[in-house]
């Protein structure tokens, strides 16, 4: 699986996960039951969590581990291409997951000549979607100690309004579908983790759609967006210029303006070499997490590393607002949350759109903010003719790149 640039993604793969599952067609297997083994590979990005050593960016294989096991030991149905469709789903339900392979093993599966294994191996994405509900799991159902997070990290699931009408994964009715008698022992069991119809409080069920979130959401006309650009290492005029010119080569985004360049004192961080900054005002129809994928792509092609927090890098390539979208989630946040109080944003952007407004909290006229902004002493200048004034050699301080193009801010 590979990204928006072709490059392999990262994986998580948690095999052999077992338990006593009572699917089949047969009224024996619906009776007895017997052993169900999936193996999941999850394609994602684990930079961000290993970045930042921080689970709270990456899937809990614990957390998975019970989410599938609950789907094999749950509502019985008739084939594993239905079992592994609902690992799937329940696997994409994670926002930060790509795409997931899912093979559903059933070694005591009823076939009359001597047979190592039967499997049913599907891969979904976010364009290849699961035709099956995901797991939803409540609170009160499972072990608080066990899964402490479990709910909290289920993202929402859209369309958000809950259809009442739409099939939901529910109980497996314990002397119906099963056997009178016959009581899981296992704390994964359908009593410990029972797929639940969830209440209107909880996660809504998707109807075999997408499981996203509004910044998946491919818009239906172009969105208008302003990125910020800062770079403070390497040559930072050269990288500014080539990064808008690779922003708007990406495919879906069409670069509308640029602003001046600014000289800028560095905030928060530690000591480091003042900034370059500049705002581009563009247009896209890219979902805003593919915007930010795309962005992130350009980062990295131009040598970004993260090492510390607000640390000095090549390129920095902000979201601040994608239309009048106001969102968070795990890995990204429009408009940005610091663009209100930063004058190394608003002072380029407010030079390049004189009347914008950024919106959300703290929002408000752009040149006003930026005439307010904490930081607004240390723009030192602005230069109007950085994308075409030749660029000298680079030198480590940014000023030198910009031989004499600048003006006082
Ligand atoms: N609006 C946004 N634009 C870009 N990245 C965002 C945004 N909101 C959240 N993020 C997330 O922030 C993470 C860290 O980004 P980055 O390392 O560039 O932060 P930073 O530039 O050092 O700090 P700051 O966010 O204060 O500018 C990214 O991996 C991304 O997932
Ligand atoms: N002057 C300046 N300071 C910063 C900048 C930046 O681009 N310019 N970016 C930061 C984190 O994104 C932190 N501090």
């Amino acid at each position: 699986m590979v990204d928006d640039q072709r490059r392999r993604l990262d994986q998580i793969r948690l095999t052999g996960i077992t338990a006593t599952g009572y699917h089949g067609v047969f009224e024996h297997e619906r009776r007895e039951g017997q052993t169900f083994v999936a193996d999941v590979v999850v394609h994602l990005d684990t930079r961000r969590a290993a970045a930042r050593d921080d689970l709270a960016h990456t899937l809990n294989y614990g957390e998975l581990a019970l989410q599938v096991s609950a789907v094999l030991s749950g509502e019985p149905v008739d084939l594993i291409e239905t079992v592994a469709e609902r690992i799937a789903a329940t696997v994409l339900a994670h926002a930060i997951v790509q795409a997931v392979d899912v093979a559903v093993h059933k070694p005591q599966a009823p076939i009359e000549v001597p047979f190592g294994d039967v499997v049913v191996a599907v891969r979904r994405d976010r364009t290849k979607l699961p035709a099956a509900e995901p797991y939803v799991a409540q609170a009160p159902a499972l072990p608080a100690a066990a899964v402490p997070t479990a709910t909290a990290a289920l993202p929402v699931a859209l369309p958000a309004a809950p259809n009442p009408s739409a099939p939901v994964m529910v109980a497996p009715a314990p002397t119906g579908a099963l056997p009178t008698g016959v009581t899981p022992s296992s704390p994964s069991g359908p009593v410990a983790a029972t797929p639940v119809a969830p209440g209107p409080a909880g996660p809504s069920p998707v109807d075999g759609e997408l499981v996203v979130d509004a910044f998946d959401r491919t818009p239906d006309a172009p969105v208008d967006v302003v990125l910020a650009l800062g770079s403070n290492l390497g040559a930072p005029q050269d990288t500014l210029r080539r990064a808008v010119g690779d922003l708007g080569a990406i495919p879906g985004v069409q670069v509308v303006d640029v602003s001046p360049l600014a000289r800028t004192a560095p905030v928060g961080g530690p000591e480091q070499p003042d900034f370059l900054n500049a705002v581009v005002l563009a247009r896209t129809s890219l979902s805003a997490r593919d915007l930010l994928r795309a962005t992130q792509s350009v980062e990295q092609a131009h040598g970004r590393e993260r090492h510390e927090h607000w640390g000095p890098r090549t390129l920095d390539v902000d979201i601040i607002v994608y239309g009048g979208l106001t969102a968070v989630s795990d890995d990204l946040e429009v408009p940005h949350p610091r663009a209100h109080e930063r004058a190394f944003v608003l002072q380029p952007w407010a030079q390049v759109a004189p009347d914008a407004v950024l919106p959300g909290l703290g929002g408000g006229p752009v040149a006003v903010l930026a005439a307010t902004a904490p930081d607004r002493e240390g723009v030192r200048w602005l230069a109007l003719d950085w994308l075409t004034a030749p660029v000298p050699a680079a030198s480590p301080d940014p000023a030198g790149d910009l031989g004499g193009s600048v003006q006082p801010a």
